[in-house]
């Protein structure tokens, strides 16, 4: 077994949430300082990582980022490496970003390019965000990259398969909050009560108009509630619900639509149900928009890459805060096919663990071309 794929299944046993990633961050930073060190500078940042290798003549500094945090969900994967942290797993591929990074990372520790690399191990992707706090960092206003790159795991694709777009990518994003207060009480008695899950049920059914009745139908967008927690047994009415879910669209403006309608609908349920609710859209992630030379730059790079084929991607409602990093410095992300039955988000999700060396070979040695620079 290959030195990454065993890092990818170290990791994957230590899932922890946003902000919480300290095991992760220890393994990290443990097989970092088992490099030769002549060329790394190690700045760590909350849980997170920055490496900068120092190339051999730099003029530029390549950023490459790896999200390494894991989500809250139960593994039946039924892998033999599974998650050791009870109700949490790596189940977005972060552990195989994170090893795919430590690949690269030795890669040009062991053979320096010209140019500077910086490697980002960024905290809490799934939520609240780390991308936009640490290119706000002290850190960061030191080392910032000329250039970024980053990718996501695709259980649609096969391995030795690369999808992307030059331009939008990725959707925005918006999270969704709700808490409601009623009164409860005796479930024969539900005219002393104000019920909270009849007040849930219906905000749930209202919400689901927006797509339908509000938002232009050649957009695109999407409205999830993901969590509902309400009552406590049969026979009691429920005080109390919340529900947290979030929203995606294509296009920025139709988001400030979404919130608009989110709003006034949150509102109504407050009037009809006679309860009191609150609101909050938590951390928005900016869209993914690869640039669009570069990204062309690296399709054509893979369309001569042997072994490795590029497929043209639409555009997907996922978020991702590497958003953030593309708003600032051009750039691009890419899928990574590793064909598994089961998606992102699943706990059943078992990634090829093959695709790991084809993403460190194919971004080491876009690295070592510096096609990065043709701006085709
Ligand atoms: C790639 C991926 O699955 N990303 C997540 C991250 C979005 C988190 C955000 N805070 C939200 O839930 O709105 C996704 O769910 O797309």
């Amino acid at each position: 077994m290959s030195t990454f794929i065993h890092i990818r299944r170290d990791l994957h046993k230590i899932p922890e949430i946003g902000y919480q990633e300290f095991k992760t961050q220890k393994y990290l930073l443990n097989y970092i300082k088992s490099l030769t060190q002549d060329r790394i500078e190690i700045k760590t940042w909350k849980t997170g990582i920055f490496v900068k290798v120092n190339g051999t003549a730099p003029k530029k500094m390549i950023g490459y980022r790896a999200d390494i945090d894991g989500l809250p969900i139960t593994e039946q994967s039924g892998v033999p490496f599974p998650s050791e942290h009870p109700g949490y797993m790596h189940a977005c591929g972060h552990d195989l970003h994170m090893s795919i990074a430590l690949g690269i990372l030795t890669n040009v520790v062991e053979q320096p390019i010209e140019d500077d690399v910086l490697m980002i191990f960024q905290p809490a992707e799934e939520g609240p965000g780390g991308a936009e706090q640490m290119l706000a960092s002290a850190i960061m206003k030191e080392w910032m990259p000329n250039v970024i790159i980053g990718l996501h795991i695709a259980p649609e694709y096969k391995v030795g398969e690369v999808a992307t777009k030059p331009g939008l990518l990725f959707a925005n994003t918006t999270e969704i909050h709700i808490e409601l207060k009623g009164k409860g009480g005796h479930a024969a008695y539900p005219h002393h009560t104000r019920d909270m899950i009849v007040a849930g049920a219906s905000l749930i059914t209202q919400l689901q108009t927006i797509v339908a009745r509000n938002v232009d139908p050649l957009d695109s967008a999407v409205v999830t509630i993901g969590k509902l927690e309400a009552g406590t047994v049969g026979n009691i009415i429920a005080e109390t619900a919340k529900l947290d879910g979030t929203m995606r669209t294509l296009n920025p403006e139709a988001m400030v639509e979404l919130r608009r309608r989110v709003t006034a609908i949150v509102t109504g349920i407050e009037h009809a149900f006679e309860c009191e609710a609150s609101l909050d859209f938590g951390q928005p992630y900016y869209q993914v928009y690869n640039d669009e030379k570069l990204t062309n730059t690296f399709m054509k790079y893979v369309e001569q890459y042997p072994d490795v084929q590029l497929i043209h991607c639409r555009e997907s409602m996922t978020g991702e805060d590497f958003g953030y990093f593309l708003k600032d410095i051009p750039g691009f992300m890419f899928w990574l096919g590793v064909e598994s039955e089961y998606g992102l988000h699943h706990a059943k999700l078992n990634p090829d663990e093959e695709s790991i060396n084809v993403a460190i070979d194919l971004i080491s040695s876009f690295l070592r071309s510096k096609h990065y620079e043709k701006t085709e």
